[in-house]
């Protein structure tokens, strides 16, 4: 019985191990799987990413978790089967990349799974006193762990509720590890479903470090994208660009609590959805603007509140660099609305760092599980959303 207790114990004092991170986002698009080697940890962590791909989810796969994202009210037999449906998928991908890659699965040390979020509610959003901040991640760890033999880590997002955080975002823990730089003040700033960043001042002092969502990265273009174009996003924001923005259905989308809420604040598609957008164009009157000025409106949207968000925290007589991830940073369009409003700081691609923009959140994960078995305490301070934590359940293959 003590056998899988010493191969962690093996594990941990590696000096390089081999683990697969795995990130399945809000935009649904498929599952982010990084094959990373990594050494050391904390601020001495030292990350290669060997390989890394999307597995695209098929339409029936997206159906299926649609039935219950970010809804309040869904067949609980859908939840129930789902978390050791989506669990044995995933761990069926992972064997097919390696596979793929022609890696053995008994050279992979570790898999770090973050699971389907299905739904998040902080009490900024939920409100009900007696209740603490919730999130709900499946797609289950032993089934990924019993599935490919591997062991798993999984189900992140816990720790850090339980330590008093919102469960998100987390990337700010990876950011720190990997892109830290002592004498250049950065922002990392992610655009998935919905958008983050980190500061990570230039000084190093990880008390000073700090993270928020900002709100909607793609999550209301991909909606429009889906119900009115037929495609699955904005691709290269093309449509954004033949569109105008619409200053009024701007100001109205902007009325909502979450952007007034005090940082740091986290967010999902319950609140930023269809019937959210639907909800300002009715009250805006605008029930004739094209579909290209909406999704243009939609984009700026996300442009103003990420923009809004940084220039809130950081000083503006601070030079910046800000490092842009996830599938936003491929939409020139929202990448020139932030950049113009940002004159101050130089918006960049996060390739330049030597890491993908795409594979930036599963390489977060293999990073936190790292964490888990190798790493050391780390204390950032008293800022309110950063505990000083290692994230994860472990689950062993037999
Ligand atoms: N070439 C492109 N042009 C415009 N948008 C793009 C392009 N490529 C990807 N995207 C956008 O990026 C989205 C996927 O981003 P990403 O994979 O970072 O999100 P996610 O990880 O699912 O979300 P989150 O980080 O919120 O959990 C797509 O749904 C699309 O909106
Ligand atoms: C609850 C949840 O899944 N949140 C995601 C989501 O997608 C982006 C943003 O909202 C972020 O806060 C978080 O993911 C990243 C990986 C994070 O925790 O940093």
């Amino acid at each position: 019985m003590k056998l899988h207790i010493d191969n962690l114990h093996t594990i941990a004092h590696k000096d390089s191990r081999n683990i697969i991170g795995l990130m399945s986002g809000t935009s649904l698009d498929g599952l982010d799987v990084a094959f990373c080697k990594i050494k050391g940890n904390g601020t001495e962590t030292l990350l290669k990413v060997e390989q890394f791909i999307t597995v695209p989810y098929d339409e029936a796969f997206k159906e299926k978790v649609r039935k219950i994202f970010a809804k309040r009210e869904i067949d609980f037999q859908d939840l129930c089967l789902l978390n050791p449906y989506i669990g044995t998928e995933h761990g069926k991908m992972i064997l097919q990349c390696l596979q793929n890659w022609q890696i053995e699965p008994e050279t992979v040390d570790l898999i770090a799974s973050h699971g389907q979020t299905v739904f998040h509610a902080p009490k900024k959003q939920h409100r009900l006193a007696e209740f603490p901040n919730g999130t709900l991640q499946i797609g289950d760890g032993d089934h990924i762990a019993v599935t490919t033999g591997i062991t798993t880590v999984s189900d992140f997002r816990q720790k850090h509720v339980a330590a008093g955080g919102e469960g998100a975002p987390l990337a700010v823990y990876g950011d720190y590890y990997l892109f830290s730089k002592k004498g250049e003040n950065r922002i990392l700033l992610n655009m998935g479903g919905i958008a983050n960043f980190t500061v990570l001042p230039g000084n190093m002092d990880p008390e000073l470090i700090f993270t928020t969502d900002t709100g909607p990265g793609n999550t209301l273009i991909d909606a429009y994208m889906r119900r009115f174009f037929r495609k699955p996003y904005d691709e290269n924001g093309e449509a954004a660009a033949k569109g105008t923005v619409n200053g009024i259905l701007l100001d109205s989308l902007k009325k909502i609590p979450f952007f007034d809420a005090p940082f740091p604040k986290t967010t999902g598609p319950e609140v930023f959805n269809f019937d959210y957008v639907e909800n300002a164009i009715q009250k805006s009157k605008l029930t004739s603007l094209s579909r290209n000025d909406i999704i243009a409106t939609l984009t700026q949207l996300s442009a103003d509140t990420i923009v809004t968000s940084i220039q809130k925290i950081i000083d503006s007589s601070d030079q910046y660099t800000v490092y842009a991830s996830g599938g936003g940073a491929h939409n020139p369009v929202l990448m020139a609305a932030i950049q113009n409003q940002l004159q101050h700081c130089s918006v960049k691609q996060l390739e330049v760092l030597g890491v993908s923009g795409d594979a930036k959140e599963a390489v977060l994960f293999a990073v936190l599980a790292n964490e888990t078995v190798a790493g050391a305490h780390m204390s950032f301070g008293s800022r309110e959303g950063v505990p000083g934590i290692t994230m994860g359940k472990i689950s062993f293959p037999g």
